[in-house]
Order: structure tokens, then C-alpha cells, then sequence
């Protein structure tokens, strides 16, 4: 038998999300440098840190998927509120309107493993809503650097320096330097 060349997967990467357009953006920044599948199942939404609940999320669909599993967890944080998620309204009261969107990526390797945190965040603040209205916050976030709002951007200008696709980033070096094989190649 051929010497494995980093750590062994049980299979292919599940991505599990309820969310249809992190799938379509999560897609398009992979594109073909990590083969996933996706699942659709809708986690429970747990309170607490974001890296605690997306952890806590790979840990649910690990046992779930009982195999590998990338999940994540975002959330458009206030500095205002020192960094706490909020509502829009909650900052009419603040001058400072500047923001972050943060997006963590947990990824656990089986049931048994402790899952590994990916953290992107693009810095930027909260305007009036402006643009499509077809994927949450996106029309009330401007990016640092930008005039235009996430959902006015067009997507692969979004994709380009998204939180999300910087804590992909991350994840795909992980998986660049880990090595991993799959049980079902490694003879
Ligand atoms: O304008 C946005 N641009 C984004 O890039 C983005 N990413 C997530 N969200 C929204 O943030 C909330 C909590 O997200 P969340 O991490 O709990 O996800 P979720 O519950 O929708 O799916 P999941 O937990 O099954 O993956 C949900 O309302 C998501 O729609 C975004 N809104
Ligand atoms: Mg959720």
C-alpha cells in the first residue's frame, strides 16, 4: 500500500448549510480546488461567539453527515456595539456606523474530530439599503475602499473580497498543506 500523503477522509467533503446563496457564492469561490457536496439542513441558530457556534454547527453536522464536514457562521458585526451582531435600527443611535462582516468556517474531519476555525472579515460600514434585495444584509453593507454596496456589486466583485472568500482562503490553504486523501484513493 502506497504511504498516505496527509491525514485520510472517511469520503468527500460535505458543505451543510440551509442557505441556498452561500452555496452559490461558496461554489463560485471553490470552484473546483476543494471537492465538496452540499446538504441542505438547517442547524440549529445558537447564541454565543461566532467561532463557538460554528464550531458547535460542525459538530451537529459531523454527527449528522458521520463524515467530514465544512459548515460556516456569519454574522455583520458593529463596532458600535463593540463588534456584536445587531439589528440596522439599533445604530440609528450611533454615529459610528462602521462595521465588519465576519464569516468562520469550521471544518471537522469526522464525528470524533475537533473541529478547526477559518476566519474572514472585510472591514466596511452600514449605509441606507441600496441594490438587489435577494441575499440578507448584502444591500446595507458598503466595503471599506468601495462606493458601492455588497448587493450593488457585481457578484464576482463580491466574491473577490467577501469575508466569505478570505476565510475560504484560509480553508483552502489548510487543505493545500493537510494533504488529505480519501479512504476510497489511498491504496
Ligand atoms: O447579506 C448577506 N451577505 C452575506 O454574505 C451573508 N452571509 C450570511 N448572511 C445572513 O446572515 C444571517 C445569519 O447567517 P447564518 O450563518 O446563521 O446562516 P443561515 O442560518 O442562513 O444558514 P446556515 O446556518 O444553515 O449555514 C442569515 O440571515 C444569512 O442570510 C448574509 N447576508
Ligand atoms: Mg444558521
Amino acid at each position: 500500500m502506497a504511504a498516505a500523503r496527509g491525514l485520510v477522509l472517511s469520503r468527500p467533503v460535505t458543505f451543510v448549510t440551509g442557505n441556498g446563496k452561500k452555496l452559490e457564492e461558496v461554489r463560485a469561490i471553490l470552484g473546483n480546488s476543494i471537492p465538496f457536496q452540499s446538504l441542505k439542513l438547517d442547524l440549529p441558530e445558537l447564541q454565543g461567539e461566532p467561532e463557538d457556534i460554528s464550531k458547535e454547527k460542525a459538530r451537529m453536522a459531523a454527527l449528522q453527515v458521520n463524515g467530514p464536514v465544512l459548515v460556516e457562521d456569519t454574522c455583520l458585526c458593529f463596532n458600535a456595539l463593540k463588534g456584536l451582531p445587531g439589528l440596522n435600527n439599533l445604530l440609528m443611535a450611533y454615529d459610528d456606523k462602521s462595521a465588519f462582516a465576519l464569516c468562520v468556517f469550521s471544518f471537522a474531519a469526522g464525528p470524533d474530530s475537533e473541529p478547526i476555525t477559518f476566519s474572514g472579515k472585510t472591514p466596511g460600514k452600514i449605509v441606507p439599503p441600496r441594490g438587489p434585495n435577494d441575499f440578507g444584509w448584502d444591500p446595507i453593507f458598503e466595503p471599506e475602499g468601495y462606493d458601492q454596496t455588497y448587493a450593488e456589486m457585481p457578484k464576482e466583485e463580491k466574491n473577490k473580497i467577501s469575508h466569505r472568500s478570505k476565510s475560504l482562503a484560509l480553508v483552502k490553504s489548510h487543505f493545500a498543506e493537510a494533504g488529505y486523501t480519501f479512504e476510497i484513493n489511498n491504496v
